[in-house]
């Protein structure tokens, strides 16, 4: 199968925390057109590995190159408490170029297909927790990243907003961006184009 150009090449990834060897020389190369899973039982640094990826936190060894804007979705979500749906769409759209009104425009049409209506004027800290995480995920994809990174993004959706939310992935693929989910459903890793488990080996 023929991909697109490399979006995200992360080489020798090692994380240590104190004496603790998180990650031991990780690899994971996703093109343009992909999408990649990462897999692995709990603690075994898929977090961190996205981290490292986004740029947020520093490897003790290796090198992580991207090409492109990056989008990031945290695992819990990184909301500005006393900000309204709106407001984040203003702020994170200025961070990436997009003018007001497109942002706002851009963040409601996707919140209406995770079937949210995010006009209202309610404050982040009075969103359910779902809800929340919804408007961290739109705001990944804000401005329309070629790389867009996801831990396990999904966390308190209903059954409709999750199987649109992979939707959504699939049809990132589809426009020729590159996808990285940090996930534990097994049920989708069929559907990917490539999978990296963090388990360590032997366990
Ligand atoms: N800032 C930190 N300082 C010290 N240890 C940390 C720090 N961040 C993470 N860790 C440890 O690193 C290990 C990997 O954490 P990480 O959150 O990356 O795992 P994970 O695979 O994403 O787990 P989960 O599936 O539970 O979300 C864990 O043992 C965690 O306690």
């Amino acid at each position: 199968m023929e991909y697109g150009p490399v979006r995200l090449r992360a080489s020798g990834i090692s994380k240590r925390y104190g004496r603790r060897t998180v990650l031991a020389s990780v690899d994971l190369t996703v093109h343009s057109g992909q999408v990649a899973a990462i897999v692995g039982a709990n603690g075994a640094g898929k977090s961190t590995f996205l981290k490292i990826c986004a740029g947020l936190i520093s490897p003790n060894a290796g090198t992580v190159t991207v090409s492109g804007a990056v989008g990031y979705c945290p695992q819990q979500a990184g909301l500005f408490q006393f900000l309204r749906p709106d407001e984040h769409f203003e702020l994170f759209g200025a961070g990436r170029g997009v003018g007001r009104a497109p942002a706002r425009g851009a963040g409601r049409r996707m919140a209406r297909e995770l079937s949210w209506d995010a006009a209202g004027t309610t404050a982040a800290r009075h969103l359910s927790g779902g809800t929340q995480q919804k408007l961290n995920l739109v705001l990944a994809a804000l401005g329309d990243p070629g790389l867009i990174l996801l831990d396990e993004p999904y966390q308190g959706f209903d059954r409709g907003s999750y199987t649109d939310f992979w939707e959504w992935v699939f049809r990132w693929r589809a426009e020729g961006r590159a996808v990285v989910v940090v996930t534990h459903m097994l049920n989708v890793l069929d559907r990917v184009d490539t999978v990296l488990d963090l388990t360590p080996v032997g366990v």
